[in-house]
């Protein structure tokens, strides 16, 4: 499979972020966008992830020789925020995502106790999500993105608040998926842990893409 985004422009407000950002990810590549405060780093993930419209351009993903029709379909977004509703426990937030991203063609999703497990926090499984630290309910959201398989994860920030064990956790669970055909852009002001990642740097209204 393959993720191309193909010119992408787009502007919040009145105002143009940025434009003719294109890049090509092939099953197994990553990379890695970085950029000062406020460059659009977040907007381009959203866009990309059907969140946002472009205002030119557009993501187009393709398995074998057929273009997927909706590319945000094979996509899983982990934001900034957690995406999780903290009266609610962490085996029933990600037992609702499970059922409401459903697995794209070609895998198929953990059981919540499995995917919590893999974050090593199968203990919490019973809490509110609230009552997690900043650190475990980070590492609980990267859990969501094992309960439905999508090739492709976008991810804003992903290892923000975590401990150094729990980035390495994290850049674990990126190889695998990378491993297994996944495609992973991330946006981040941090080192990922990963080798051989392209790198996009986004400049404002100017870019320039370079390989790491
Ligand atoms: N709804 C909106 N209307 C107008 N401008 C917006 C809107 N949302 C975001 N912006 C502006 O778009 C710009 C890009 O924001 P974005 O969050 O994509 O930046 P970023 O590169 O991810 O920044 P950071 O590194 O701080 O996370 C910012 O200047 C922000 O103020």
């Amino acid at each position: 499979m393959t993720l191309e985004v193909h010119r992408m422009a787009v502007k919040r407000g009145d105002e143009r972020l940025f434009s003719d950002i294109s890049f090509r990810l092939a099953a197994g590549e990553a990379l890695v966008i970085t950029g000062r405060n406020g460059t659009g780093k977040s907007t381009l993930i959203r866009a990309i992830a059907g969140l946002l419209p472009a205002d030119e351009g557009e993501a187009i993903v393709t398995v074998g020789d057929a273009v997927c029709p909706r590319a945000a379909e094979a996509c899983h977004y982990l934001g900034h925020r957690n995406a999780m509703k903290r009266e609610m426990s962490v085996e029933e937030n990600l037992a609702f995502w499970k059922r409401f991203m459903g697995d794209f063609e070609g895998g198929s999703g953990l059981e919540p106790e499995e995917a919590a497990d893999r974050l090593g926090l199968a203990a919490l499984l019973h809490l509110p999500f609230g009552y997690l630290s900043a650190g475990q309910q980070r590492r609980m959201a990267m859990a969501k993105l094992l309960t439905a398989w999508r090739p492709i994860w976008l991810l804003d920030e992903p290892t923000a608040a975590l401990d150094v064990q729990s980035e390495a956790l994290f850049a674990d669970l990126m190889r695998s998926h990378l491993a297994a055909g996944g495609i992973v852009v991330a946006a981040t002001h941090q080192p990922l842990g990963l080798e051989a990642i392209q790198s996009l740097v986004m400049q404002g209204f100017t870019y320039q893409e370079e390989l790491a």
